[in-house]
Protein backbone atom coordinates (compact mmCIF):
# COMPACT_ATOMS: atom_id res chain seq x y z
CA UNK A 1 0.00 0.00 0.00
CA UNK A 2 1.59 3.22 -0.77
CA UNK A 3 2.40 5.84 1.98
CA UNK A 4 0.23 8.27 2.49
CA UNK A 5 2.16 11.82 2.29
CA UNK A 6 -0.64 14.35 4.10
CA UNK A 7 0.18 14.87 7.08
CA UNK A 8 3.12 12.50 7.24
CA UNK A 9 6.35 13.05 9.11
CA UNK A 10 9.35 13.19 6.87
CA UNK A 11 12.91 13.66 8.00
CA UNK A 12 15.57 14.78 4.93
CA UNK A 13 19.42 14.32 5.66
CA UNK A 14 20.86 16.98 3.50
CA UNK A 15 17.58 18.41 3.11
CA UNK A 16 19.48 22.00 2.83
CA UNK A 17 20.69 21.44 -0.71
CA UNK A 18 20.01 20.43 -3.52
CA UNK A 19 18.46 16.94 -4.13
CA UNK A 20 17.57 16.44 -1.09
CA UNK A 21 16.25 20.21 -0.72
CA UNK A 22 13.98 19.19 -3.79
CA UNK A 23 12.78 15.79 -1.92
CA UNK A 24 11.63 18.22 0.82
CA UNK A 25 9.71 20.27 -1.71
CA UNK A 26 8.25 17.67 -3.33
CA UNK A 27 7.11 16.08 -0.17
CA UNK A 28 6.20 19.29 1.22
CA UNK A 29 3.88 19.58 -1.98
CA UNK A 30 2.15 16.83 -1.07
CA UNK A 31 1.51 17.83 2.64
CA UNK A 32 4.08 16.46 4.43
CA UNK A 33 5.73 17.91 7.85
CA UNK A 34 9.34 17.97 7.05
CA UNK A 35 12.46 17.83 9.41
CA UNK A 36 15.82 19.16 7.65
CA UNK A 37 18.67 17.60 8.75
CA UNK A 38 22.12 19.24 7.63
CA UNK A 39 25.20 21.14 9.57
CA UNK A 40 24.82 24.79 8.38
CA UNK A 41 22.36 26.84 9.60
CA UNK A 42 22.21 29.54 7.61
CA UNK A 43 21.60 27.40 4.68
CA UNK A 44 18.91 25.29 6.89
CA UNK A 45 16.28 28.35 7.48
CA UNK A 46 17.37 29.41 3.91
CA UNK A 47 16.24 26.39 2.61
CA UNK A 48 13.28 26.16 5.27
CA UNK A 49 11.98 29.20 3.36
CA UNK A 50 11.95 28.01 0.02
CA UNK A 51 10.11 25.16 1.05
CA UNK A 52 7.26 27.55 3.38
CA UNK A 53 6.48 28.91 0.00
CA UNK A 54 4.81 25.96 -1.10
CA UNK A 55 2.91 25.11 1.34
CA UNK A 56 -0.87 23.66 0.90
CA UNK A 57 -1.97 23.94 3.98
CA UNK A 58 -1.69 26.44 7.29
CA UNK A 59 -0.83 23.42 9.69
CA UNK A 60 2.41 22.30 7.58
CA UNK A 61 5.90 23.02 9.50
CA UNK A 62 9.63 22.45 8.30
CA UNK A 63 11.56 22.13 11.13
CA UNK A 64 15.39 22.52 11.09
CA UNK A 65 18.08 20.77 13.07
CA UNK A 66 21.73 20.86 12.67
CA UNK A 67 23.85 18.23 12.77
CA UNK A 68 26.73 16.36 11.66
CA UNK A 69 25.38 13.00 10.58
CA UNK A 70 28.54 11.30 10.09
CA UNK A 71 30.40 11.94 13.50
CA UNK A 72 28.44 10.77 16.70
CA UNK A 73 25.07 8.26 17.03
CA UNK A 74 24.40 9.90 20.07
CA UNK A 75 23.63 13.24 18.62
CA UNK A 76 22.03 11.92 15.66
CA UNK A 77 19.58 9.65 18.44
CA UNK A 78 19.14 12.94 20.03
CA UNK A 79 18.21 14.58 17.07
CA UNK A 80 15.86 12.36 15.84
CA UNK A 81 14.22 11.64 19.30
CA UNK A 82 13.68 16.43 19.04
CA UNK A 83 12.10 15.57 15.51
CA UNK A 84 9.90 12.45 16.81
CA UNK A 85 8.74 15.22 20.01
CA UNK A 86 7.79 18.41 17.89
CA UNK A 87 6.07 16.24 14.62
CA UNK A 88 5.42 12.90 15.82
CA UNK A 89 7.18 9.52 14.60
CA UNK A 90 9.10 9.45 11.29
CA UNK A 91 7.04 8.00 8.55
CA UNK A 92 9.77 8.65 6.01
CA UNK A 93 12.97 8.84 6.51
CA UNK A 94 15.46 10.22 3.13
CA UNK A 95 19.05 9.94 4.47
CA UNK A 96 20.41 12.58 1.29
CA UNK A 97 23.38 14.19 2.99
CA UNK A 98 26.97 13.32 1.15
CA UNK A 99 29.35 14.38 -0.78
CA UNK A 100 31.79 13.57 -3.27
CA UNK A 101 35.48 13.69 -3.88
CA UNK A 102 37.51 12.66 -6.87
CA UNK A 103 40.71 12.04 -8.22
CA UNK A 104 43.49 9.05 -8.91
CA UNK A 105 43.65 6.79 -6.29
CA UNK A 106 47.47 7.60 -5.54
CA UNK A 107 46.58 11.61 -5.77
CA UNK A 108 43.54 10.68 -3.15
CA UNK A 109 44.48 11.12 0.63
CA UNK A 110 43.74 8.31 2.99
CA UNK A 111 41.70 10.63 5.49
CA UNK A 112 39.36 11.20 2.23
CA UNK A 113 38.27 7.47 2.35
CA UNK A 114 37.41 7.68 5.84
CA UNK A 115 35.48 10.83 5.23
CA UNK A 116 33.47 9.67 1.94
CA UNK A 117 33.02 6.58 3.95
CA UNK A 118 31.92 8.26 7.33
CA UNK A 119 29.73 10.45 5.80
CA UNK A 120 28.00 8.64 2.66
CA UNK A 121 27.82 5.63 4.22
CA UNK A 122 27.75 5.73 8.20
CA UNK A 123 25.93 9.23 7.86
CA UNK A 124 23.05 7.08 6.78
CA UNK A 125 23.57 4.22 8.98
CA UNK A 126 22.58 6.33 12.12
CA UNK A 127 19.47 8.54 11.13
CA UNK A 128 18.27 4.74 10.08
CA UNK A 129 19.21 3.09 13.08
CA UNK A 130 17.63 6.23 14.83
CA UNK A 131 13.87 5.50 13.25
CA UNK A 132 13.90 1.65 12.60
CA UNK A 133 12.34 0.64 16.11
CA UNK A 134 9.73 2.32 16.29
CA UNK A 135 9.09 2.40 12.34
CA UNK A 136 8.85 -1.68 13.28
CA UNK A 137 6.61 -0.49 15.50
CA UNK A 138 4.16 0.95 14.29
CA UNK A 139 4.06 -1.46 11.19
CA UNK A 140 4.74 2.29 9.15
CA UNK A 141 7.99 3.42 7.53
CA UNK A 142 9.99 3.87 4.40
CA UNK A 143 13.76 4.05 4.98
CA UNK A 144 15.34 5.98 1.50
CA UNK A 145 19.20 5.70 0.86
CA UNK A 146 20.90 7.81 -2.18
CA UNK A 147 23.51 6.24 -3.50
CA UNK A 148 24.55 7.36 -7.03
CA UNK A 149 25.20 5.32 -10.22
CA UNK A 150 28.48 5.83 -9.31
CA UNK A 151 27.37 2.93 -6.47
CA UNK A 152 26.37 1.02 -9.18
CA UNK A 153 29.54 0.93 -11.27
CA UNK A 154 33.03 1.99 -10.64
CA UNK A 155 34.59 4.72 -12.78
CA UNK A 156 37.88 6.56 -13.07
CA UNK A 157 38.33 9.17 -9.74
CA UNK A 158 35.88 7.03 -7.77
CA UNK A 159 37.49 5.14 -5.81
CA UNK A 160 36.60 6.09 -2.62
CA UNK A 161 33.32 7.52 -3.78
CA UNK A 162 31.91 4.75 -5.78
CA UNK A 163 33.08 2.50 -2.66
CA UNK A 164 30.66 4.49 -0.16
CA UNK A 165 27.86 4.03 -2.54
CA UNK A 166 28.15 0.64 -3.24
CA UNK A 167 28.26 0.18 0.70
CA UNK A 168 24.98 1.81 1.11
CA UNK A 169 23.45 -0.73 -1.00
CA UNK A 170 24.41 -3.84 0.97
CA UNK A 171 23.25 -2.09 3.81
CA UNK A 172 19.73 -1.32 1.90
CA UNK A 173 19.48 -5.13 0.81
CA UNK A 174 19.86 -6.51 4.49
CA UNK A 175 17.95 -4.53 5.86
CA UNK A 176 14.44 -4.34 3.69
CA UNK A 177 14.94 -8.32 4.11
CA UNK A 178 14.68 -7.57 7.84
CA UNK A 179 11.84 -4.63 8.08
CA UNK A 180 9.81 -5.98 5.13
CA UNK A 181 7.49 -8.14 7.21
CA UNK A 182 6.68 -5.15 9.26
CA UNK A 183 5.73 -3.31 6.45
CA UNK A 184 8.18 -1.18 6.14
CA UNK A 185 9.78 -0.67 2.46
CA UNK A 186 13.63 0.73 1.19
CA UNK A 187 14.25 2.25 -1.89
CA UNK A 188 17.61 3.06 -2.94
CA UNK A 189 18.30 5.36 -5.45
CA UNK A 190 20.97 5.93 -8.60
CA UNK A 191 20.57 9.54 -9.42
CA UNK A 192 23.16 10.55 -12.52
CA UNK A 193 24.91 13.52 -12.35
CA UNK A 194 22.78 16.18 -11.41
CA UNK A 195 22.81 19.72 -11.63
CA UNK A 196 23.48 20.90 -7.76
CA UNK A 197 25.69 23.12 -5.15
CA UNK A 198 27.48 19.74 -4.58
CA UNK A 199 27.84 18.72 -7.79
CA UNK A 200 29.36 21.78 -8.78
CA UNK A 201 31.91 21.89 -5.98
CA UNK A 202 32.77 18.28 -7.18
CA UNK A 203 33.62 19.22 -10.69
CA UNK A 204 36.60 22.14 -9.43
CA UNK A 205 38.97 19.11 -8.68
CA UNK A 206 37.59 16.41 -10.66
CA UNK A 207 39.75 14.95 -13.46
CA UNK A 208 39.77 15.15 -16.93
CA UNK A 209 38.90 11.41 -17.42
CA UNK A 210 36.06 11.61 -15.03
CA UNK A 211 34.61 14.38 -16.70
CA UNK A 212 34.69 12.87 -19.74
CA UNK A 213 33.41 9.74 -18.81
CA UNK A 214 30.32 11.09 -17.04
CA UNK A 215 29.52 13.56 -19.70
CA UNK A 216 28.95 10.13 -21.86
CA UNK A 217 25.01 10.84 -20.05
CA UNK A 218 23.36 13.77 -19.23
CA UNK A 219 22.87 15.92 -16.32
CA UNK A 220 19.38 15.65 -14.59
CA UNK A 221 17.90 18.41 -12.77
CA UNK A 222 17.31 17.69 -9.04
CA UNK A 223 13.55 18.51 -9.31
CA UNK A 224 13.27 15.41 -11.66
CA UNK A 225 15.60 13.16 -9.43
CA UNK A 226 13.41 13.99 -6.93
CA UNK A 227 10.17 13.78 -7.94
CA UNK A 228 11.36 10.17 -8.91
CA UNK A 229 12.59 9.08 -5.64
CA UNK A 230 9.61 10.39 -3.85
CA UNK A 231 7.57 8.67 -6.10
CA UNK A 232 9.52 5.27 -5.83
CA UNK A 233 9.39 5.70 -2.16
CA UNK A 234 5.93 6.02 -1.51
CA UNK A 235 4.87 2.97 -3.75
CA UNK A 236 7.49 0.68 -1.86
CA UNK A 237 9.68 0.03 -4.65
CA UNK A 238 13.90 -0.73 -4.20
CA UNK A 239 15.23 0.94 -7.01
CA UNK A 240 14.69 4.21 -7.82
CA UNK A 241 16.60 5.04 -11.33
CA UNK A 242 16.30 7.75 -13.89
CA UNK A 243 16.40 7.92 -17.28
CA UNK A 244 17.16 5.05 -20.19
CA UNK A 245 20.90 4.54 -19.43
CA UNK A 246 19.55 4.34 -15.35
CA UNK A 247 17.25 2.02 -16.32
CA UNK A 248 19.89 -0.38 -18.12
CA UNK A 249 21.95 -0.06 -15.47
CA UNK A 250 19.60 -0.99 -12.65
CA UNK A 251 18.97 -3.86 -14.89
CA UNK A 252 22.03 -4.72 -15.43
CA UNK A 253 23.35 -4.61 -11.42
CA UNK A 254 19.87 -5.66 -9.74
CA UNK A 255 22.18 -8.73 -8.28
CA UNK A 256 20.00 -10.42 -5.96
CA UNK A 257 18.02 -7.01 -5.09
CA UNK A 258 14.69 -7.23 -3.57
CA UNK A 259 11.49 -7.47 -5.23
CA UNK A 260 9.38 -5.14 -3.01
CA UNK A 261 6.39 -4.34 -5.53
CA UNK A 262 5.13 -5.53 -8.64
CA UNK A 263 4.76 -1.96 -10.15
CA UNK A 264 8.64 -2.68 -9.81
CA UNK A 265 8.11 -4.73 -13.20
CA UNK A 266 6.06 -1.87 -14.97
CA UNK A 267 9.16 0.27 -15.07
CA UNK A 268 9.33 -0.81 -18.49
CA UNK A 269 7.17 1.38 -19.53
CA UNK A 270 8.98 4.03 -18.00
CA UNK A 271 11.78 2.77 -20.11
CA UNK A 272 9.87 3.00 -23.04
CA UNK A 273 8.96 6.80 -22.05
CA UNK A 274 12.53 7.76 -21.85
CA UNK A 275 13.61 6.07 -24.65
CA UNK A 276 11.16 8.25 -26.86
CA UNK A 277 12.69 11.46 -25.43
CA UNK A 278 15.79 10.39 -26.96
CA UNK A 279 17.96 12.01 -24.51
CA UNK A 280 21.05 10.29 -22.35
CA UNK A 281 21.85 6.91 -24.31
CA UNK A 282 20.62 8.12 -27.47
CA UNK A 283 22.73 11.22 -28.23
CA UNK A 284 25.72 11.06 -26.09
CA UNK A 285 27.61 13.38 -29.46
CA UNK A 286 31.00 13.39 -28.76
CA UNK A 287 33.43 14.45 -26.06
CA UNK A 288 36.27 17.31 -25.81
CA UNK A 289 38.74 14.95 -27.41
CA UNK A 290 36.55 15.26 -30.37
CA UNK A 291 35.77 11.28 -30.17
CA UNK A 292 32.19 9.76 -30.82
CA UNK A 293 31.31 8.10 -27.66
CA UNK A 294 28.34 6.55 -28.13
CA UNK A 295 28.18 3.36 -28.95
CA UNK A 296 27.85 1.87 -32.31
CA UNK A 297 24.52 0.77 -31.96
CA UNK A 298 22.83 3.77 -30.62
CA UNK A 299 23.63 5.82 -33.93
CA UNK A 300 20.47 5.02 -35.67
CA UNK A 301 18.81 6.86 -32.87
CA UNK A 302 15.50 4.66 -33.45
CA UNK A 303 15.00 2.20 -30.93
CA UNK A 304 11.92 2.84 -29.86
CA UNK A 305 9.87 1.71 -32.92
CA UNK A 306 12.59 -0.64 -34.05
CA UNK A 307 14.15 -2.21 -30.82
CA UNK A 308 13.23 -5.12 -28.95
CA UNK A 309 10.66 -3.11 -27.02
CA UNK A 310 8.44 -2.26 -29.75
CA UNK A 311 4.81 -3.07 -28.72
CA UNK A 312 4.29 -3.66 -32.44
CA UNK A 313 5.07 -7.53 -33.37
CA UNK A 314 7.34 -7.68 -36.73
CA UNK A 315 4.98 -8.55 -39.82
CA UNK A 316 4.59 -11.95 -39.95
CA UNK A 317 5.28 -12.72 -36.04
CA UNK A 318 3.34 -14.75 -33.64
CA UNK A 319 0.93 -12.55 -31.89
CA UNK A 320 1.59 -12.35 -28.17
CA UNK A 321 0.94 -10.05 -25.67
CA UNK A 322 -0.73 -7.10 -26.20
CA UNK A 323 0.77 -5.36 -22.97
CA UNK A 324 2.54 -2.40 -23.05
CA UNK A 325 4.89 -3.87 -20.18
CA UNK A 326 6.19 -6.99 -22.20
CA UNK A 327 9.56 -7.54 -20.31
CA UNK A 328 8.66 -7.89 -16.94
CA UNK A 329 5.48 -9.69 -17.64
CA UNK A 330 4.99 -11.95 -20.19
CA UNK A 331 5.49 -15.13 -18.60
CA UNK A 332 3.76 -18.61 -19.32
CA UNK A 333 0.23 -18.59 -18.08
CA UNK A 334 0.76 -21.74 -16.28
CA UNK A 335 3.24 -20.99 -13.74
CA UNK A 336 1.51 -21.28 -10.26
CA UNK A 337 4.35 -19.35 -8.16
CA UNK A 338 4.75 -15.91 -7.99
CA UNK A 339 5.28 -14.54 -11.42
CA UNK A 340 7.97 -12.25 -11.02
CA UNK A 341 10.70 -15.09 -10.49
CA UNK A 342 10.28 -16.33 -13.78
CA UNK A 343 12.00 -14.66 -16.69
CA UNK A 344 10.35 -14.27 -19.66
CA UNK A 345 12.26 -14.81 -22.72
CA UNK A 346 11.90 -10.65 -23.40
CA UNK A 347 13.89 -10.62 -20.52
CA UNK A 348 16.59 -12.32 -21.42
CA UNK A 349 16.91 -11.09 -25.17
CA UNK A 350 16.81 -7.26 -23.54
CA UNK A 351 19.32 -8.04 -20.61
CA UNK A 352 21.37 -9.53 -23.15
CA UNK A 353 21.42 -6.52 -25.28
CA UNK A 354 21.81 -4.26 -22.43
CA UNK A 355 24.72 -5.90 -21.55
CA UNK A 356 26.42 -5.63 -25.07
CA UNK A 357 25.25 -1.74 -24.83
CA UNK A 358 27.54 -2.11 -21.48
CA UNK A 359 30.29 -3.48 -23.07
CA UNK A 360 30.68 -0.39 -25.62
CA UNK A 361 30.29 2.23 -23.25
CA UNK A 362 32.96 0.04 -21.10
CA UNK A 363 35.12 0.10 -24.38
CA UNK A 364 34.60 3.65 -24.92
CA UNK A 365 35.56 4.46 -21.30
CA UNK A 366 38.85 2.80 -21.74
CA UNK A 367 39.74 4.79 -24.92
CA UNK A 368 38.62 7.97 -22.75
CA UNK A 369 41.59 6.67 -20.42
CA UNK A 370 44.04 6.06 -23.04
CA UNK A 371 43.46 9.24 -24.82
CA UNK A 372 44.02 11.38 -21.80
CA UNK A 373 47.44 9.47 -21.34
CA UNK A 374 48.64 10.43 -24.46
CA UNK A 375 47.41 13.79 -24.17
CA UNK A 376 49.60 14.54 -21.12
CA UNK A 377 52.59 12.60 -22.48
CA UNK A 378 52.11 14.76 -25.63
CA UNK A 379 52.00 17.86 -23.49
CA UNK A 380 54.80 17.16 -21.94
CA UNK A 381 57.11 16.19 -24.03
CA UNK A 382 56.00 19.99 -25.21
CA UNK A 383 56.09 21.32 -22.26
CA UNK A 384 60.06 20.22 -21.84
CA UNK A 385 60.98 21.32 -25.77
CA UNK A 386 59.62 24.92 -25.00
N1 LIG B 1 24.59 15.92 -7.61
C1 LIG B 1 24.93 14.78 -8.15
O1 LIG B 1 25.45 14.75 -9.26
C2 LIG B 1 24.66 13.50 -7.46
C3 LIG B 1 24.52 13.41 -6.10
N2 LIG B 1 24.31 12.21 -5.50
C4 LIG B 1 24.16 12.13 -4.04
O2 LIG B 1 23.02 12.84 -3.65
C5 LIG B 1 23.21 13.40 -2.37
C6 LIG B 1 22.95 14.89 -2.43
O3 LIG B 1 23.81 15.46 -3.36
P1 LIG B 1 23.71 17.01 -3.79
O4 LIG B 1 22.32 17.44 -3.70
O5 LIG B 1 24.48 17.13 -5.04
O6 LIG B 1 24.59 17.63 -2.61
P2 LIG B 1 24.71 19.14 -2.04
O7 LIG B 1 26.15 19.30 -1.73
O8 LIG B 1 24.06 20.12 -2.90
O9 LIG B 1 23.92 19.00 -0.68
C7 LIG B 1 24.41 18.17 0.34
C8 LIG B 1 23.55 18.28 1.55
O10 LIG B 1 24.03 17.40 2.55
C9 LIG B 1 24.37 18.13 3.73
N3 LIG B 1 25.50 17.47 4.34
C10 LIG B 1 26.71 17.20 3.80
N4 LIG B 1 27.51 16.61 4.68
C11 LIG B 1 26.80 16.48 5.82
C12 LIG B 1 27.08 15.95 7.12
N5 LIG B 1 28.27 15.43 7.40
N6 LIG B 1 26.12 15.99 8.05
C13 LIG B 1 24.91 16.53 7.79
N7 LIG B 1 24.59 17.05 6.59
C14 LIG B 1 25.53 17.02 5.63
C15 LIG B 1 24.65 19.53 3.22
O11 LIG B 1 24.49 20.52 4.22
P3 LIG B 1 25.71 21.02 5.15
O12 LIG B 1 26.90 21.13 4.27
O13 LIG B 1 25.25 22.33 5.72
O14 LIG B 1 25.85 19.97 6.19
C16 LIG B 1 23.58 19.66 2.16
O15 LIG B 1 22.34 19.92 2.75
C17 LIG B 1 24.64 13.04 -1.97
O16 LIG B 1 24.59 11.88 -1.18
C18 LIG B 1 25.30 12.75 -3.29
O17 LIG B 1 26.38 11.85 -3.15
C19 LIG B 1 24.20 11.07 -6.22
C20 LIG B 1 24.33 11.09 -7.56
C21 LIG B 1 24.58 12.30 -8.30
C1 LIG C 1 24.18 -0.21 -20.55
C2 LIG C 1 24.45 0.73 -19.47
C3 LIG C 1 25.20 1.90 -19.87
C4 LIG C 1 25.29 2.85 -18.78
C5 LIG C 1 26.34 3.84 -18.94
C6 LIG C 1 26.67 4.43 -17.65
C7 LIG C 1 27.52 5.61 -17.72
C8 LIG C 1 27.88 6.00 -16.38
C9 LIG C 1 28.29 7.39 -16.22
C10 LIG C 1 28.19 7.65 -14.77
C11 LIG C 1 28.41 9.02 -14.36
C12 LIG C 1 28.68 9.04 -12.89
C13 LIG C 1 27.56 9.58 -12.10
C14 LIG C 1 28.01 9.89 -10.75
C15 LIG C 1 27.19 10.99 -10.16
C16 LIG C 1 27.62 11.30 -8.82
O1 LIG C 1 27.35 10.58 -7.91
C17 LIG C 1 28.40 12.52 -8.59
N1 LIG C 1 28.03 13.57 -9.47
C18 LIG C 1 28.18 12.95 -7.19
O2 LIG C 1 28.16 14.31 -7.00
Amino acid sequence: KPLALPGAHVVVTGGSSGIGKCIAIECYKQGAFITLVARNEDKLLQAKKEIEKHSINDKQVVLCISVDVSQDYSQVENVIKQAQEKLGPVDMLVNCAGMSLSGKFEDLEVSTFERLMSVNYLGSVYPSRAVITTMKERRVGRIVFVSSQAGQLGLFGFTAYSSSKFAIRGLAEALQMEVKPYNVYVTVAYPPDTDTPGFAEENKTKPLETRLISETVSVCKPEQVAKQIVKDAIQGNFNSSIGSDGYMLSSLTCGMAPVTSITEGLQQSRFRTSLGKSEGLMAPGSNQLGQVVAPPVTQDAGPPSRGPHSTHPRPGAPERHHCSTLVFLNCRPTWHGNPQWLPSTTEVVTMGLFRTIALFYLGSFDSIVRRCMMQRAKSEVADKTA
